[in-house]
């Protein structure tokens, strides 16, 4: 790797390793060889003095192993009920390893709603800077029991770019069972080459990973392509690479490349913002016109009425909404100053048409500049 990669992994103090079903299963099981190695490494580093958290997948596997259902169930209930069997055995086999080594681990399960609702990331929050200060490893997974469609994460990929963000991680490694990103799917495509560095996600990067997951795996490489737009936006930098080789996380923190990595931007971005862009829930849109899109993308300017062409969703004051342009795109995201039919009212008037109109204003701005996070370019 070149010098400002072993520099970034030499000062990593924080560091998210999240681990995907495919790598983790073996013959309808869980591959026990690839929970020992990346125990053993994740030992390994955490004590050699970094803070290490895992975000583990293989519940489902391990719990159709265990009633032998031979086959990764289809439906949603049964998919739930073979996580809450598997689940337990999974941890006890990485408590056993860790303690191994001397080392503690915690269980923590969660879904969106409870990183979307402010109040709720923080506790998460609190709770896993806790552990990490007792020296114990979090091992973090989507809560399979309570998701619906509404509330699950459905890929641990963007959940562990989210715990990444909430921890403010240095860096995000995500293991799976191919050994890097490639310029195609592998499976479908034997031409398709490997890509050892992505400085920026192209629309030609998001087209070659939307083939779909291995036998076990869920969202395939798009979801870790999702998971490296948030994560590289907010400054942290990913690395996909192979969890099934044994030395994978110990090369990497000696210097030698594996995988794919994906370079951050350079500013890393503050937790409030990396939240409203990232991990909140959306309410509606409200759609600009270009001009406003220009002024918000490339001046950091406030979102004020006159820009605004038309709103969607119902919300109230305080609310997540996306800033939309004018064909459908996502420019940012944003916390609102005004419910949403206050915003169907003041939409397109200037500041002083809405005071003669409404005879007062609270706010100039439907959205602050301070509680806006634009993630997209304007062309
Ligand atoms: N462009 C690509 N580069 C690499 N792998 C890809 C690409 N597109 C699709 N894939 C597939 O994505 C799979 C990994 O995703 P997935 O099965 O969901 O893994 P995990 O269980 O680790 O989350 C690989 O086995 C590979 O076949
Ligand atoms: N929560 C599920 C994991 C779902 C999931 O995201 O799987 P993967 O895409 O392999 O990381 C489980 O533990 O089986």
């Amino acid at each position: 790797m070149d010098k400002d990669q072993k520099a970034l992994f030499d000062n990593a103090r924080r560091v998210v390793v999240k681990v995907g079903s495919g790598v983790l299963s073996y013959n309808g099981g869980i591959n026990h060889n690839v929970v020992a190695s990346i125990s053993r490494q994740m030992a390994a580093l955490t004590q050699g003095g970094r803070e290490m958290i895992l975000v583990s997948s293989g519940a489902v596997a391990s719990g159709v192993a265990k009633i032998g259902l031979g086959r990764r169930p289809a439906s949603m209930p049964e998919k739930q009920a073979a996580a809450a069997i598997g689940q337990a055995g999974l941890i006890l086999e990485y408590e056993l390893r860790f303690a191994e080594a001397g080392l503690k681990v915690a269980q923590v399960l969660l879904t969106r709603n409870d990183l979307s609702h402010r109040t709720r990331y923080l506790n998460a929050r609190n709770t896993l800077n806790t552990l990490l200060s007792w020296g114990v490893v979090p091992i973090i997974n989507e809560n399979d029991t309570v998701v619906t469609d509404e509330i699950r994460f459905g890929d641990n990929d963007n959940l562990s770019a989210m715990i990444a963000l909430l921890l403010d991680a240095d860096l995000l490694i995500n293991l799976t069972d191919i050994d890097a990103l490639y310029d195609g799917d592998p499976r479908t495509n034997p031409e398709a080459k490997r890509l050892d560095i992505v400085r920026k996600i192209t629309p030609a990067i998001e087209a070659s990973s939307k083939g779909s997951p291995g036998a076990v795996g869920t969202g395939g490489m798009w979801t870790k392509i999702e998971a490296a737009k948030k994560s590289t936006a907010s400054g942290v930098p990913m690395v996909i690479a192979s969890g099934s080789d044994p030395k994978v996380l110990t090369e990497l923190f000696e210097g030698i490349a594996h995988g794919t990595y994906f370079v951050p931007r350079a500013d890393k971005l503050g937790s409030r913002k990396r939240w409203i862009a990232f991990t909140s829930k959306t309410f509606g849109h409200v759609t600009v016109d270009d001009g406003a899109a220009k002024a918000l993308v490339e001046r950091g300017k406030s979102l004020l009425p006159s820009g605004v062409l038309d709103v969607s969703g119902e919300f109230d004051v305080g609310a997540a909404v996306a800033v939309c342009d004018t064909s459908g795109n996502e420019l940012g995201r944003g916390l609102t100053n005004f419910t949403a039919e206050e915003i169907r009212a003041i939409k397109g008037l200037r500041s002083d048409q809405i005071e003669a109109s409404f005879g007062c204003r609270e706010y100039d701005e439907v959205i602050h500049r301070d509680n806006l996070v634009m993630t997209a370019t304007v062309s």
